[in-house]
């Protein structure tokens, strides 16, 4: 029997429609195989969109992203520094807007280093860990403001928002997948000797939560310190949970150590299920290659097996990612392909492991 899964899908600016594209194309492909009929409605949003009609999110939009099952998100954001988006703030208007409105307090950003990838690590030994960003709270959520602005005098604050509430359910959630892996091992990022009351709210609760984990060893690393062994022994870490801006910045630095940001998947998690959750590569929507089909659409494809995953089809995630490891390892670096011919591959390796 087929179930029918309603996806929004927002392609969005620069390379986000170039590489949601082949994620469309690889989940077209495998979703029959799990039973699922894939019924898309695309949202033309972001800088473009606001450039010819000036709106980034209206209410209307809202209402009809949140009555689907899921979101593909390719990336919003025009040329930064734009001055005709100077007033627009679509990562905020828009990106975060759906962040914040459909609660996706788990910001969750796996990384692999795939076999044959291009690493500038020399010896990254047995990389797999997932980092769990909180993304609901922190810098991000606009509690902030200036005055004086543009005068030599000008002040301007952008307070981090930390609640009990936020920080422990996305602790507890890292916590249920470290006690689910192999190495059962949490370690929490932050800056708790500098942002002591921030940090301090973070570390209590990890330490509550924790006690409910006793499988689960825990660490703590301060940013600056975690950024280290990102790069010189990142087989150190399983889990590792942090907050919205700390996780921002890790993992792009994953994203690099990993084989580039063209293979980093993320999912805009609301895991109790009351809005639906967003699937999304981890990089933006780089005005830098827009339009030359040179983006890599990897990171778009891993997220469709983060929305697998999410949909409770593991094995069709499994073929995908399979698939992804299985073009990863033919590439070369003195023959490049285009998005779309990476695209095929790896939809065309999906239709051969399902005819077998
Ligand atoms: N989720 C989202 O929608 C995000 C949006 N942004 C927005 O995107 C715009 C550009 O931001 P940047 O800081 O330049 O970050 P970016 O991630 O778009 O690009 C950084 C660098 O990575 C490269 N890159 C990114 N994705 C790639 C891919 N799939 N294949 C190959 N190379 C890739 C770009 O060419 C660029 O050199 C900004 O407006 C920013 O606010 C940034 C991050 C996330
Ligand atoms: C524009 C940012 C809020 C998005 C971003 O960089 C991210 O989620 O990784
Ligand atoms: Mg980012």
């Amino acid at each position: 029997m087929s179930r029918t899964i309603r996806l929004a899908v927002i392609p969005g600016d620069g390379i986000g429609p170039e590489v949601v594209a082949e994620a469309v194309k690889v989940l077209d492909e495998v979703a029959p195989s799990a039973g699922l009929t894939i019924e898309k409605t695309q949202f033309s949003l972001g800088a473009t969109r606001f450039l010819s009609t000036g709106d980034v999110l209206t209410d209307d939009d809202l209402a009809s992203i949140s009555s689907h099952d899921a979101i593909l998100l390719g990336a919003v954001g025009g040329v930064p520094g734009d001055p005709r988006l100077a007033n627009a703030n679509i990562e905020r208007g828009l990106l975060l807007k759906l962040r914040f409105t459909l609660d996706h307090y788990v910001n969750l950003r796996p990384t692999t280093i795939y076999p044959g990838v291009d690493s500038p690590l020399s010896n990254p030994g047995e990389v797999d860990f997932v980092v769990v960003r909180e993304g609901t709270e922190g810098p991000y959520v606009g509690n902030g403001g200036a005055i004086r602005v543009g005068t030599p005098h000008e002040i301007a604050n952008e307070v981090s928002i930390n609640t009990a509430y936020g920080v422990e359910r996305v602790v507890r959630f890292a916590f249920e997948i470290a006690q689910s892996r192999p190495a059962k091992k949490l370690t929490l990022v932050h800056k708790t000797n500098v942002l002591t009351f921030a940090g301090g709210i973070w570390r209590r609760l990890v330490d509550t939560v924790g006690a409910e984990y006793p499988e689960v060893a825990v660490d703590y690393l301060h940013v600056d310190a975690a950024t280290i062994f990102l790069v010189t022994d990142p087989a150190r870490f399983d889990v590792i949970v942090t907050d919205n801006l700390f996780g921002d910045i890790l993992t792009d630095l994953a994203g690099a150590i990993s084989g580039g940001i063209g293979l980093a998947a993320s999912g805009n998690i609301n895991p109790d299920g009351a809005f639906p959750s967003m699937f999304e590569p981890v990089h933006g929507s780089a005005p830098d290659i827009a339009g030359k089909q040179i983006a890599d659409p990897t990171a778009a494809i891993l997220s469709v097996a983060l929305l697998l995953d999410h949909l409770g089809v593991p094995d069709a995630a499994g073929t995908v990612r399979d698939a992804v490891t299985a073009d990863i390892a033919t590439r070369q670096a003195d023959r490049p392909r285009t998005t779309s011919a990476v695209g095929d591959a790896i939809r065309d390796a999906v239709a051969a492991s399902l005819a077998r």
